[in-house]
């Protein structure tokens, strides 16, 4: 599934909730059965798609009637700000942009750039399958276990073909690390060991990775990058999404991080300077699946708080206890950590463990300090995650509280019912991720909006952000709503509070 990304897009990032469509500001029954929200990743399996009727949506001012046309024949493209609704847009907020082309028979009327009147109806058929190839991103702290696992999947019985791209520092005894990927033949090892994949060498990682599925495509199914145990994952993950021309020849998969059960919690709590990321602390909070590996090295008591803490950070990721990096191939292969399909499973999973009417999270406790807003307006208290919205303290007044929020990085799950106004929701999101970007590393969510049958599922990594309507609510089901957000210096109050003024 693609998601809709910066330097395709040419603006923020963006996607789109939008399924209803409106002519005069009303919006209209969804007809879409799927929406995909960015042009450039999507292009195999929009070309692949049986598209049954398309219209074009809405444009923005400016966008021409010559733009549209040149788009190829069954090709389309949307691209808008999150949740954006026609009725926002028509009053004039020209944020978003979704247009679409179909063949310039159905096109509505865009003299002017803004919409008349559009429906979108896309059926994707059974054979539009995203034959991008898969990668699966390995990191984790230096001696954590990595080249084990590749090695563990490499030798593992899963009838997949393997090609592995292995960053190092220096000179790497490929022979000592990895006999076990030798002697099991897997299709391809290339090193990177002239700087680390997230700075120095990430065109080379491009590059590699393009290379090789052009060579060799039909060699191997799937490929494993093993980063530098120093390695920041965001660089990484955004390549996938940024880089356009990568973007249609393989899709990420997921980020596996391997976590040294033994060591970790001395990195974990590693106060760094100002400015300067805790490497331990992001290769957790971006990870779909972690390996705590090394169980073998340490009692119940320091695997069970470890788990603690490694959940506070990230409440989405699934763990696993290893030893040598030994977990089932499913844990780490076919992950689907982008998949719009998968955020349910995601969510509920996370909603399952938490107790979220107590508010029971605890502060991530690492790299804290507390955080002072002021002296000179003091409550007299501290509030802090554990505070809830309705409190009676006001959190959105601009005044000055002596207010202890997390700064570190941590979850926040938000579980509510009740349906809420897409309007609302729309701009909470935007102004969100305008003002916040670069603090939300992950989020992902369920939503019910209010006249529509559909949930609404999303993710996004930062400024990355994908949605689209998914399958409908059932006739007994109770409509909750579920967001998760994976960041730095969330201030849980707020963002509960943010999410609940969005409800009907
Ligand atoms: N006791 C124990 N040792 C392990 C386990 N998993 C891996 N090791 C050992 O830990 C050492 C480091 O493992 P690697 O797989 O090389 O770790 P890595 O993350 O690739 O290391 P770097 O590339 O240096 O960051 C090796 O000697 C492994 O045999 C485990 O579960 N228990």
């Amino acid at each position: 599934m693609a998601m809709a990304a910066a330097a395709c897009c040419g603006q923020r990032a963006c996607a789109s909730l939008v399924a209803g469509v409106a002519t005069n500001g009303s919006v209209l029954s969804r007809k879409a059965e799927r929406v995909y929200s960015c042009p450039s990743v999507s292009s195999t399996r929009l070309k692949n798609a049986a598209v049954k009727q398309l219209q074009v949506v809405m444009c923005n001012l400016g966008t021409s009637n010559s733009k549209l046309k040149s788009l190829p024949e069954k090709t389309f493209a949307i691209e808008a700000l999150p949740f954006r609704s026609v009725a926002q847009q028509t009053r004039g907020r020209n944020l978003s942009t979704i247009y679409a082309a179909a063949g310039a028979a159905q096109q509505a009327e865009l003299d002017d750039g803004l919409v008349r009147e559009a429906t979108v109806e896309v059926v994707e058929d059974s054979g539009s399958a995203d034959d991008r190839v898969p990668v699966t991103v390995i990191t984790g702290f230096l001696g954590s276990g990595k080249t084990t696992l590749v090695n563990h999947i490499l030798t593992g019985k899963h009838g997949k073909r393997i090609a592995v791209i292995e960053n190092e520092f220096g000179e790497v005894d490929i022979d000592g690390s990895l006999v076990a990927a030798q002697k099991s033949g897997a299709e391809d090892i290339v090193m990177l060991n002239n700087g680390c994949l997230c700075c120095t060498v990430r065109g080379d990682l491009v590059r590699m990775l393009s290379e090789l599925v052009r060579t060799k495509k039909d060699k191997f199914d799937h490929i494993l990058v093993e980063t530098t145990g120093l390695a920041n994952p965001l660089p990484i993950i955004q390549t996938f999404f940024l880089e356009e021309q990568l973007s249609v020849q393989v899709r990420l998969d997921g980020v596996v991080t391997l976590v040294d059960a033994k060591h970790a919690t001395r990195h974990i709590e590693e106060v760094k300077p100002e400015g300067v990321v805790n490497e331990a602390v992001e290769q957790i909070a971006y990870a779909d699946r972690i390996i705590l590996n090394k169980t073998d090295l340490v009692s119940e008591s320091d695997i069970e708080a470890l788990m603690r803490q490694i959940k506070r950070i990230n409440a989405l990721a699934t763990v696993q206890r290893a030893t040598y990096g030994t977990v089932d191939m499913d844990y780490v292969i076919g992950v689907g950590g982008y998949e719009l399909e998968k955020v349910e499973d995601e969510v509920k999973a996370e909603s399952e463990t938490h107790d979220h009417s107590h508010h029971d999270h605890e502060h991530h406790d690492h790299d804290h300090h507390e955080h002072h807003h002021g002296e000179d307006h003091n409550h007299g208290h501290e509030h802090g995650p554990d505070c809830a919205p309705d409190c009676g303290h006001d959190h959105a007044d601009g005044h000055i509280h002596d207010h202890v929020h997390d700064p570190g990085v941590s979850s926040v799950s938000i579980v509510c019912g009740g349906n809420l106004d897409i309007d609302k929701i729309n701009t909470w999101l935007e102004d969100l991720l305008d003002q916040n970007s670069d603090n939300i590393y992950r989020m992902k969510g369920v939503l019910s909006i209010e006249g529509f049958d559909s949930r609404f599922v999303f993710q996004g990594v930062h400024a990355l952000f994908e949605g689209s309507p998914d399958r409908a609510w059932g006739t007994h089901e109770e409509r909750t709503n579920k967001i998760v957000f994976i960041g730095r210096e969330l201030d849980r109050a707020s963002l509960e509070k943010g999410f609940k003024d969005c409800l009907v």
